[in-house]
C-alpha cells in the first residue's frame, strides 16, 4: 500500500507591517526557546532587524546568521549555528530562504519563511536550490511551517524581483502542458488537483497583469499569494512538476552556460514564451502579458547574449533527463533553437 504524505504551511500571514507580528506569530505556533534568524546582509537591515526585535519583545532568545550564497557551506554554517534553536527563520530573498529551508530540514526542526521579495515560488515550496560544482541542484526539503510576507517590505524591493516572480508563476502554463504530455505518453503520475491549483494561479496572475504595479502593496500581495499557491501545488503533487517543465530546463541550462544569468523568474518567463510556441499554444499572449508586467521578453532585456540563449536551448533536454517534456529526448538542434528564439522575438 503506498501512502501519500502532503506537508503544507500551517499558517500564512500576509499584509503591510506583518513583520512586526513575528514574535506573536511564533508564540501562537507554540514555539519556545531559541530562534535562529538567517538573513542576507542587506535583508538584515530591510527586515531582519524588525523580526528580531519582535521576537525579543516576546521573550525569545534570538541569534542571527547572515549568508551570501545558497551554497553547501552556507547550509552547513546554518546547521552548525542551530544548536538548541527550536526553529529557523529565513528572512530574505530566495537564496536566504533556501539555505534556511535546507538547514532546518537536515536538522529536523521547522522553519518559517519570511520573504522580503516575491521573486519565485521557493518562498513556500518544499524544494531548495543549492549551488554545487556543476551549477545548482534542486533538493527536496520541508515546506515552511509558516509564511510571514510583509507586503510593505516586498513592494519596496526592486520591482524587477516582483516581475520575476510573475514569470515564475506564468511558467506553470508550460509546466502543466509538459506534465500532461508525459502522463499521456509515458503514463507518468499526474495530479489533477495540483495541476488545477497551479494553472488557476497562473491564469489569475495573467488576468491581473494590469494591476501589478511598482511600489503597490496590493500588487505585492497578489503575486505573493500566487507564489504561495504555486509552492503549495508542488507540495500537493509531491514533485515540482506543476511548476517546472521545459521552461525551467531552459532556465537551469542558462544558469550553467551564461556568464551572468538573469533572475530565475525572468529566465523562466522567457522560456515559457518559447516552450509555449513548441506546444503550439498562444505564445504571443504569454509574451504580451510579460510585457505588461514589465518582465523581460528578450535576451537583450535580460542582458544575455543570443549565443547563450541558443546554447541553453540545445542543452535544456539534458537537464533532469527523467522529466519528459516537449523538448523530447533529443532536444533542439542549433538551427531549430535559433529559429525558435528568432520567431518568438527572444533574440
Ligand atoms: N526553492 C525553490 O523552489 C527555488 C529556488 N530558487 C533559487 O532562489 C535563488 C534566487 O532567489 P532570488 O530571490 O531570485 O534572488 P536572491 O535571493 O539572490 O535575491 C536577489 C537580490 O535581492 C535582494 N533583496 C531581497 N529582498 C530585498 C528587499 N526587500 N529590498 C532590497 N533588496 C532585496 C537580495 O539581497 C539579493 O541581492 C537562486 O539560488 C535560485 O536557485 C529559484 C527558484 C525556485
Ligand atoms: O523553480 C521551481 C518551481 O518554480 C522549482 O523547480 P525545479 O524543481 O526545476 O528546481
Ligand atoms: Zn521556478
Amino acid at each position: 500500500m503506498d501512502f501519500q504524505k502532503i506537508q503544507l504551511p500551517r499558517e500564512i500571514h500576509t499584509g503591510e507591517g506583518v513583520i512586526e507580528e513575528t514574535g506573536a506569530i511564533c508564540k501562537d505556533l507554540r514555539i519556545s526557546g531559541k530562534v535562529l534568524v538567517v538573513t542576507g546582509h542587506h535583508t538584515l537591515k530591510v527586515a531582519g532587524e524588525k523580526a528580531i526585535k519582535s521576537l525579543q519583545d516576546e521573550g525569545f532568545e534570538v541569534e542571527n546568521i547572515t549568508i551570501e550564497k545558497a551554497s553547501k557551506d552556507a547550509v552547513i554554517e546554518v546547521q552548525d549555528g542551530i544548536g538548541s534553536a527550536s526553529i529557523v527563520l529565513g528572512v530574505g530573498g530566495g537564496k536566504v530562504i533556501d539555505v534556511a529551508k535546507l538547514a532546518s530540514t537536515r536538522s529536523g526542526i521547522h522553519f518559517i519563511s519570511v520573504p522580503t521579495a516575491a521573486s519565485h515560488d521557493g518562498i513556500a515550496s518544499p524544494r531548495a536550490s543549492i549551488k554545487n560544482e556543476g551549477g545548482s541542484v534542486s533538493l527536496k526539503a520541508k515546506p515552511p511551517l509558516g509564511i510571514i510576507a510583509d507586503t510593505s517590505i516586498i513592494s519596496k524591493a526592486p520591482f524587477r524581483l516582483l516581475a520575476a516572480g510573475c514569470g515564475d508563476i506564468i511558467s506553470n502554463y508550460t509546466a502543466i502542458l509538459d506534465w500532461q504530455l508525459s502522463h499521456r505518453l509515458l503514463n507518468e503520475y499526474y495530479s489533477d488537483s495540483a495541476s488545477a491549483l497551479s494553472l488557476m494561479t497562473a491564469k489569475m496572475t495573467m488576468k491581473s497583469a494590469d494591476a501589478i504595479k511598482e511600489g503597490l502593496a496590493e500588487s505585492a500581495g497578489l503575486v505573493v499569494k500566487a507564489l504561495i499557491s504555486s509552492g503549495i501545488a508542488i507540495s500537493i503533487a509531491g514533485t515540482s512538476r506543476p511548476a517546472s517543465g521545459s521552461e525551467h530546463k531552459f532556465s537551469h541550462a542558462l544558469d550553467i552556460v551564461a556568464p551572468k544569468p538573469a533572475l530565475h523568474g525572468e529566465q523562466c518567463g522567457l522560456g515559457t514564451i518559447m516552450m509555449m510556441y513548441l506546444h503550439g499554444g498562444d505564445w504571443k499572449f504569454i509574451r504580451d502579458t510579460l510585457k505588461t508586467i514589465k518582465a523581460p521578453t528578450t535576451a537583450h532585456e535580460m542582458g544575455i547574449k543570443p549565443e547563450y540563449i541558443i546554447e541553453a536551448l540545445t542543452k535544456a533536454h539534458t537537464i533532469r533527463k527523467e522529466r519528459y517534456t516537449i523538448l523530447g529526448d533529443r532536444g533542439l538542434t542549433e538551427e531549430s533553437a535559433e529559429a525558435l528564439a528568432v520567431t518568438t522575438g527572444v533574440i
